[in-house]
């Protein structure tokens, strides 16, 4: 089974203006309110994939209660902890360029806290976890790594998607799968990523430090894919970019589909580049079929490593 896990979920409020203007009165032409958060985007398309899943997390008052409802719609299964606060409404403002505020996120306490552990330590050998997002400012940073210490323990795969402090903790630490986009694994290493040289080369050192497959995601430039001895650079689809918010959890989503159908290597990286680049093409997160008509469009090659 697949779980995925979101310490700070939101809603994502996604508002169009043209022509935002910086202290004055701008009016929405066009607003939608989604579920958001990286894990619950992960679940959201892994469903879309024919994939089921649990989603996990804490989720507190009025704006918990729509990502709940949203998520029942849609057929996902959730596992949910109550929490006192109220999750946060991220604000993705999308006019000549794209601006994002996201919020702090409600107080986690310890109790919500051990009641987490204690829903990770009930899974099985083989099942997959999927930790993704930043850590409330309440959660200590290295939460993620007692998860994964869980995860060693119990033989369940983790896969990590976060930034900052949170990323650099989980240095060192035995993981499935870690997906940083290009400014996350330079912000790890403090220099700037800016080819495809730098993405292998550092995120091969991310492979070193006990990651069995790492992708790096470059936006609408492809990503970068390292197994094993193997390293693949993949060229993104070309196509009209409407909302990338969430491209690359769906990339997740699609590492993890591919995984699960046993495709190989190459395959796998082929559909997880597809499926972002399919949500970076849609309003909300992407269906089955944008993915499936992507693929064919997505430039693969083996690199020497
Ligand atoms: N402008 C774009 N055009 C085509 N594909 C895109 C674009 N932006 C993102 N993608 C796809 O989504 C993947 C993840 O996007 P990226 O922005 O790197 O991740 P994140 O959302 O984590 O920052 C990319 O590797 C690519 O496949
Ligand atoms: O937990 P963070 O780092 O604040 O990120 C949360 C935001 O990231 C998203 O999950 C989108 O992530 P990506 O664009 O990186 O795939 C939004 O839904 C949400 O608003």
């Amino acid at each position: 089974m697949i779980y995925t896990c979101t310490l700070n979920p939101s809603i994502d409020y996604i508002v169009q203006v043209s022509d935002f203007m910086y202290g004055e009165l701008n009016r929405g032409e066009r607003t939608d309110y989604y579920p958001g958060g990286k894990g619950i985007n992960v679940s959201r398309v892994l469903k879309r994939l024919e994939i089921d899943n649990t989603a996990l997390g804490f989720l507190g008052d009025f704006t918990g209660d729509f990502i709940k409802s949203f998520l029942l719609k849609e057929k996902i299964r959730t596992d949910f902890i109550e929490v006192n606060g109220t999750t946060r409404i991220n604000v993705k403002l999308k006019s000549n360029q794209e601006t994002e505020i996201n919020g702090a996120g409600p107080n986690i306490s310890d109790k919500d806290l051990q009641q987490l552990f204690d829903q990770i330590r009930q899974l099985q050998p083989n099942d997959i976890l999927v930790v993704a997002g930043s850590i409330p400012a309440s959660v200590p940073n290295d939460f993620y790594v007692k998860i994964a210490e869980i995860c060693t323990e119990n033989k369940v795969k983790m896969i990590a998607d976060t930034s900052s402090q949170a990323l650099k903790e989980l240095l060192g630490t035995k993981l499935f799968l870690v997906k940083p986009n290009q400014h996350e694994l330079g912000e790890l290493f403090d220099v700037r990523i800016d080819s495809i040289e730098n993405a292998v080369y550092y995120g091969k050192q991310l492979q070193q430090q006990g990651a069995e497959n790492v992708i790096v995601s470059m936006g609408g430039d492809g990503a970068v894919y390292i197994s094993d001895n193997n390293c693949f650079i993949a060229k993104a689809p070309k196509g009209k970019v409407i909302n990338t918010v969430g491209a690359g959890d769906s990339m997740v989503a699609g590492f993890l589909t591919a995984y699960n159908k046993g495709l190989e290597q190459d395959d796998i990286f082929r559909y997880a580049v597809a499926t972002g680049s399919a949500t970076a093409f849609q309003a909300d997160l992407c269906e089955k079929k944008n993915v499936e008509t992507l693929l064919q469009l997505v430039e693969l090659k083996k690199a020497e490593f």
